[in-house]
């Protein structure tokens, strides 16, 4: 993901971080897109209302800025409850899970962000708090020590992670809501923009806000950064108001790829391209090409490449497509070439 462009990266300054907050949907109304999993989701939210009990525990799985972590605290509005957020590395002993889960009330929210990350000795000790709201906690130390169990409030919790490939199968049948967020489309993305200039008052024609939403890589956060970067250019350069003219300005001038593929994206290709002839080739061999992790290209760069027909995945591994080089302007050696 482009440094810049990530609202948790550190060289963001607090407004950011505030225009950030100030774009994020609050209710299930102002969410946009994800139709299926929003419209199950919202039943289940309100059939637990009706029997006044706590949601089931929700998984949200998918790529970075697709709305995980949105999403968990719309689920807390929509509920009227209580959420407390935290995340998997930041929870390494089961002590600091045992301290979250008794200060829930009923029916609260327990978020933990990253939740592949949690160590197996944590991770074990969810089972039973998810499945039965009981934990053993440990009294005293020493020769004194003895362990009872305690009853918490029915609580729900809820996981979010970008690589749903690493949960363990206990951890991931525990969970009874399962909803994995996919790319949005241009269209999506344009409401998605136009809702955010509306809230920063800032001036937008339709074409100016498709033009940020089609290069925004299918990623909502991505699209509100470079609204915001825009407005900075159409404030200076401009008369205030965003257009098609000012959108392509800034977006040219930001180094946004004319298909929204970042950097990583893009190497990708190249990689596969100049080095393995464009393929087919193993996802092992390509990471160690491009120097990332081999999960994270499987489960946050591929997919946006595959939806986007740039790459495709065949038995022998990953071939890239005539649209990849044509995209790269190189020249495409076609499907004889490849024969032998
Ligand atoms: N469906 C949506 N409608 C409108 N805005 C959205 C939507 N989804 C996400 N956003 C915007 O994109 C931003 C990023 O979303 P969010 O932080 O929820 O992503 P995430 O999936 O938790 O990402 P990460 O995996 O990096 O934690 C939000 O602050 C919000 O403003
Ligand atoms: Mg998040």
């Amino acid at each position: 993901m482009n440094e810049n462009l990530d609202p948790e990266a550190s060289n963001l300054t607090p407004t950011d971080r505030d225009i950030e907050r100030v774009l994020r949907p609050q209710a299930f109304e102002d969410f946009t897109g994800q139709e299926k999993v929003m419209e199950n989701l919202k039943i289940f939210v309100q059939a637990a209302k009706l029997r006044g009990e706590a949601l089931d525990h929700v998984l949200l799985h998918g790529p970075p800025g697709l709305g995980k972590t949105t999403l968990s605290h719309i689920i807390a509005n929509e509920m009227a409850t209580g959420i407390k957020v935290t995340s998997g590395p930041v929870l390494d002993k089961p002590g600091d899970l045992a301290g979250l889960l008794t200060g829930l009330d009923e029916g609260d929210i327990l978020f933990i962000d990253e939740i592949h990350r949690l160590s197996p000795l944590v991770e074990e000790y969810l089972y039973s708090a998810m499945e039965d709201f009981k934990i053993d906690i440990m009294l005293e130390t020493g020769p004194n020590a003895r362990s009872v169990q305690i009853s918490l409030n029915p609580f729900t919790l809820v996981g979010a992670t970008t690589r749903s490939g690493l949960l363990t199968a206990p951890l991931r049948a525990r969970f009874g809501i399962n909803a994995r967020l996919a790319y949005y489309d241009a269209k999506l993305l344009t409401t998605i923009v136009l809702r955010s200039s509306d809230i920063l008052k800032t001036p937008i024609s339709d074409e100016g806000a498709y033009e940020i939403a089609r290069r925004s890589r299918g990623t909502p956060r991505i699209a509100n950064a470079l609204l915001r970067r825009t407005r900075d250019f159409a404030q200076i350069k401009g008369n205030g108001n965003i257009d098609t003219e000012i959108a392509r300005y800034a977006l040219n001038a930001l180094n946004v790829d004319e298909h929204g593929l970042d950097e990583m994206d893009n190497r990708i290709l190249v990689t596969i391209i100049d080095k393995f002839k464009g393929g087919p080739v193993g996802l092992k061999t390509i990471a160690t090409a491009v120097g990332e992790d081999e999960g994270t290209i499987e489960e946050v760069y591929e997919p946006f490449l595959i939806q986007e027909g740039y790459i495709m995945r065949t038995s022998r591994g990953r071939e890239v497509t005539e649209a990849a080089y044509k995209h790269l302007k190189k020249n495409y050696p076609g499907q004889t070439g490849k024969l032998f």
